[in-house]
């Protein structure tokens, strides 16, 4: 008998998530079936649509939803042997067992010395975002002038290095100065603190004066509209995500972006990537390529211990990560 860990939703976040929204419980998991496996959870991720799908999806008493590297520890299931790793969706826990059906192999060719864990980040669902975000969304071209937004954090360091890859120059924007330095040496060509820049306006138009061509928003809001109204005529807007208004109670108000989207005949498109599903394959494989030949340099901030799962969930949103927020078991 194996008893597995969990972190439950306790009570559903009001404003900003609390450690004490959250519930640490034990689960007997019963005997393998036929068909069945046992897996152990190596990695979790810690993401931010947790926070606004647990609004959505959850009910207070549910087990967390999320991802894992995990390895099988037994098997009643001939696909997967003992000792192999999978990407899961099995959300905050330490073991649980699945009929095998939505685990998903590391992508073929993975080498021994490459952390496990990039395969929550970089060369998982992140660096997907990144990729089909980029080609499909921004359409973005050589030459194009491309503006991401949580530039540090696990898709927007991919988002600018993909850019670069593509002839395109890149400005990011990132919430310290540690994580300007980083973009920098990741070799965005313009980065910024946006917290400590006296005017957003005016730091977005010494970084790029003619514009921007594509628009990657991470973060929605205030920033948003600011860098809405410095785009070029035609420009591109991928709406990846608004991580500044996840945890309000109270909807934000305008600035509205009519006015620049109308005059400067803007596309602006919302997307989640789980529409390219059906091409995951040739995004982790471009993706993996581009690590293993160094062109994509990867980072990644890890708390120890699954205890520690909501500090490493609230400090994610809270920004202290640079690169992917990972947690190790
Ligand atoms: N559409 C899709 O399919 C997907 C969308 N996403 C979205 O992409 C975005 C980035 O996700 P991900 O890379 O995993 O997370 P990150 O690794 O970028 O971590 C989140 C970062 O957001 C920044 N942040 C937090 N609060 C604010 C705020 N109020 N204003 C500005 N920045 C803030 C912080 O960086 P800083 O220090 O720079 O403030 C923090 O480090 C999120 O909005 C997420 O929801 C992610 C995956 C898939
Ligand atoms: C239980 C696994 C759920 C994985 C969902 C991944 C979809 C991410 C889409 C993100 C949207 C905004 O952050």
């Amino acid at each position: 008998m194996v008893t597995a860990r969990v972190w439950v939703l306790k009570k559903h976040f009001e404003g900003f998530p609390k450690t004490s929204d959250f519930e640490l419980k034990k689960i007997e998991l019963p005997n393998l079936k036929d068909g069945e496996l046992l897996l152990e959870s190596v990695f979790l991720s810690v993401d931010p649509y947790m926070r606004p799908y647990s609004q959505r999806d959850m009910k207070e008493g549910d087990i967390m939803i999320g991802t894992q590297v995990a390895r099988v520890v037994e098997s009643k299931n001939p696909a997967f042997s003992v000792g192999a790793f999978v990407v899961a969706g099995s959300g905050w826990r330490t073991h649980f067992i699945s009929d095998g059906k939505d685990l998903h192999l590391l992508p073929a060719g993975w080498p021994e010395s490459l952390s496990k864990s990039l395969a929550l980040g970089t060369v998982g669902m992140p660096g997907l975002t990144a990729y089909f975000g980029l080609l499909e969304v921004c359409k973005m071209k050589p030459g194009d002038t491309v503006l991401v937004n949580a530039a540090a954090g696990a898709v927007g360091s991919v988002v600018g290095q993909l850019a670069k890859i593509g002839g395109c120059k890149v400005v990011g924007c990132a919430g310290s100065d540690d994580k300007v330095a980083y973009l920098k040496k990741i070799g965005f060509d313009e980065a910024f603190n946006y917290k400590t820049v006296t005017s957003l306006d005016e730091a977005l138009r010494k970084a790029s004066p003619d514009g921007y061509d594509c628009f990657f928003d991470n973060v929605g809001g205030e920033f948003a509209y600011t860098a809405i109204s410095q785009m070029k005529k035609y420009g591109r807007i991928a709406i990846c995500g608004a991580i500044s208004q996840y945890n309000d109670s109270v909807p934000q108000k305008g600035p509205y972006v009519q006015i620049p989207m109308l005059f400067k005949e803007l596309q602006m498109e919302g997307f989640i990537v789980s529409r390219w599903n059906n091409r995951r394959e040739e995004g982790l494989k471009a993706l993996l390529k581009w690590v293993v030949e160094g062109k994509v340099k990867c980072h990644e901030h890890i708390t120890e211990g699954f205890e520690n799962m909501p500090m490493a969930f609230i400090g994610m949103l809270k920004g202290e990560n640079l690169g992917k927020a990972v947690v190790k078991v």
